[in-house]
This record gives C-alpha cells, structure tokens and sequence, in this order.
C-alpha cells in the first residue's frame, strides 16, 4: 500500500507534524520495530499476530471449509474481531456467496435474518476465541434451534474456530464438530488473517494464500523507518497528529466495497490504543457519501481531526451517459470512477487548503492480495502506535466491567455482584 503523509506536515496542516518531529520520531520508531520483531520473533502474545503471514495454514482453512463448499449461505456466527475481519475481506471482494455476520443480539434483526434465509442451505461459523462471549453464544443458540426447527441437522451444517477452552471448544467436542484453533497469541482484532477471518473468505470463493501473500509483503515491509515502511508512515503520524491535538481520526475509504474496513479499523484503533487516558477516537466514514455529512465538521468543525483518505488506483468502471440536462455537461461522456476520484482529490485538497491534516492511503486495487496487505499493514500500524503510545496494544481490560454487570443483571442472583449493583441503581 501506498501512503502520503505530506498533509499533514505542519507546512499544511495544523495540527500538523513538522517535519524535523517526524525525523526525531523516526528513532523511536526503529527502536520500537526492535522491540516488535523481538517480540514476534518470541512469539509473544499480541506481537505473534505480525507472524501470521507465515504461522496461517491455508491448507487447514480450506480443508476446513471444503465440506461446505455446496452452501449458498454463510452465517458467521461471532462479535468483534471475531466477525469484522472475516465482514471486511467478504465485504470487500465480494463473490456469489449470501454472507451474514450476526454480530449483535437484536432480536427483531435475528429473527428477520433467520426468516430470510435457507437454513439447509446455509453453513454456520461459530468464531469466539474465548469461547464464553454471550452474544456470539446466545445466537448460536437461536440459530441451532431454528435449524431443528426447520428440520436442519445443525451438526452437519455448523463449523467452529475457538481457544483451547470455554463453551464453544466443549459443544464442538461434545458433537464431533469441525473445529478450527484461533490463533494462539492473537487477540481477535488483530485476527483477520487467520482461521478467524479466512473462512469466510475461503467460502465465498476467494484466494486465501493470495490474500496471505499479501500480507507477506506488508511483512517484508516492516523496516526500521517511518520513511521507507508504510504500516509505519501511518501509524507514526496518526500518534504524531493525536499527540499534538488530532483525537480523532475519520477513517475514509473511497470505496463501498471498504465500509466495513473502516468497521474493522476502528475496533482495531480504539481497543487497542484507548488506554491509560490515551488513544485517538476513530470515526467511521465512506466517500464520496460523507462529503455530503460529515465533511462539514472535518473541515470547519474543532481542530481535532486527522481524516485518513482510502482509496484503490484501480478499479471497474461506469460510463455516465450524455444528457440533455442543463449544466451537466461536465459529467457528459465521463465515468463514476472519473467522478470519484475527483471527489476524493477536491476533498483532500478541500482539507488541506483550510489545514486539516489528512493521510492519502492508496491499494492497487480491491483484491485478494491488496486486502491482505492492507490489513497487515494498518495491524503493524496499530502495532507501532501502541509502542510509541507506550500502552498495553493487545488487552482490552476496560470492556470486562460491563460484561461482568450484564451477566449479573441477567443472572438475577441474590446479593447482585457490586458492579450490577450499581448498574441497578
Ligand atoms: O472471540 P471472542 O472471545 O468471542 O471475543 C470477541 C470480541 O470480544 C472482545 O474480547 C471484547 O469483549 C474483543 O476483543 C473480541 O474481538
């Protein structure tokens, strides 16, 4: 992937990075690669999602997914990381698979989902890597009673991928079901480019050891140097900007085929980075649709915001046709594609004429081995930023209290645990 950081220097943008800082930083970011290859080469835990490129079985994931291979749909059964990236790689190359992520437990929405689709047609991935998350569980167990009901034999339809442990691994073995290991070491939203993400991909049709040859690049790429390594470029300026005033960080992909990229980037961002009373807040945008929303805020609102502008160099095409419309002859004869890109080039020249910094991230095109890449590389962004932030990357402690008080609520036990205690009241 290639990325552009020349909007916001401070020579453009304010907040901006000079660009002396970016030089200065560029020996704390070899130090922290150091310190990031160290713990992949230990494969310590988080650190061993950068080895994934070569610790992922293709071979395993297709053989996996092989017995299901008939299925017209996907329903892919998990929350967080264990849905968005496996969302993010079907979402964004597309195919003729009928894929759901079932990520919430809306019933209304469960129970239209269940209605629309062809249960003996479908395949069912159980993704939780704890095995225990109650929602991931909670609709696994309406789905299994909804394929009875409908007279599916949900063994034969359902697959797993899950820890060594918890309820998930004991209802596969308890049923002999087909069951993937989550990745050892790899917290779930660093997960994408594993027997969490790549089923999914492998269902709908799509090249999985393309998609790791991608992110084998991104490997290759990792370097001591903000100035020659992407992944770095990026994630050292988002930590430069928010450290000097950008908190939020409007991530914005040109493309709709990467809306649910921007989905998977802002767990990755905000669970990792949101520590310690730091972090920066990412917002969920799409061009060329938010220049008609928020853009508004990005370019006149407070000066808080780094806005990443994503798009792909390539891509099919779609002639506009002429018109006899007054006025509209500047898009005769033209194409979407022509319209897009000069959405995307006024936007970032609309921000940086009134000093909003924005990075331009641009991927060949949408494909297998660009969504690999694209994803390693914005991970070992997330990975660096954590380094130079100094906090914990790979935990996500400050989601516990509200599960811990949503099972108390639920679980009605006398003398409440404090915390429902305080939820009640
Ligand atoms: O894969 P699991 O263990 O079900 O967790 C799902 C998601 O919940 C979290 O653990 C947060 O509660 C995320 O980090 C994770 O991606």
């Amino acid at each position: 992937m290639h990325v552009d950081v020349g909007n916001a220097l401070a020579v453009e943008a304010s907040p901006g990075v000079p660009e002396d800082a970016l030089e200065r930083l560029d020996d704390r970011v070899r130090d922290a690669h150091e310190h990031i290859v160290a713990g992949m080469t230990r494969e310590e835990f988080g650190y061993a999602a950068l080895n994934l490129p070569k610790t992922a079985d293709p071979a395993a994931i297709e053989r996996a997914v092989e017995p299901f291979a008939d299925s017209e749909v996907l329903l892919n059964v998990g929350i967080g990381g264990s849905a968005l990236g496996a969302a993010t790689l079907v979402d964004a190359l597309g195919g003729d698979l009928d894929a759901h992520f079932l990520d919430n437990v809306d019933p209304e929405h469960v129970t239209a989902l269940l209605e629309d689709i062809d249960l003996s047609q479908t395949v069912v991935h159980v993704v939780s890597r704890s095995g225990t998350t109650a929602e991931t569980l909670a609709n696994f167990l309406v789905v299994r009673d909804a394929m009875e009901q409908a007279g599916v034999d949900w063994t034969e339809r359902t697959f797993v991928t899950t820890g060594p442990e918890g309820n998930l691994r004991d209802l596969a073995d308890e049923h002999d079901l087909p069951a993937l290991d989550a990745p050892e070491g790899v917290p779930g939203r660093f997960s994408a480019l594993s027997t969490v993400g790549l089923p999914a991909a492998a269902l709908a049709g799509h090249d999985v050891e393309a998609i790791l040859a991608g992110a084998r690049e991104g490997r290759a790429a990792l370097t001591g140097s903000l100035f020659d390594c992407p992944a770095y470029a990026y994630g050292a300026t988002a930590y430069a900007l928010d450290v000097r005033g950008a908190g939020i960080n409007a991530m914005m992909p040109y493309a709709e085929s990467l809306e649910t990229f921007a989905e998977w980037f802002a767990q990755l961002w905000a669970e990792s980075l949101g520590k310690d009373g730091l972090g920066q807040t990412p917002a969920r945008a799409l061009g060329a649709t938010d220049q008609h929303s928020q853009l508004q805020l990005y370019r006149a609102g407070p000066r808080d915001k780094l806005v990443t502008l994503v798009r792909a160099r390539e891509r099919e095409d779609r002639g506009i046709p002429d018109t006899e419309l007054e006025g509209l002859d500047y898009l005769a004869g033209g194409s979407l594609g022509d319209l897009l890109d000069a959405e995307f080039e006024a936007t970032e020249a609309s921000l940086a004429e009134s000093g909003v910094p924005s990075v331009r991230v641009e991927i060949p095109r949408i494909d297998e081995r660009s969504l690999g890449r694209l994803l390693y590389d914005f991970e070992a962004a997330c990975v660096l930023a954590g380094e130079l932030y100094g906090v914990e990357t790979f935990t996500q402690p400050a989601v516990e209290w509200g599960k811990d008080a949503a099972r108390g609520l639920l679980s009605g036990e006398r003398g409440l645990p404090e915390k429902t205690e305080l939820v009640v009241e």
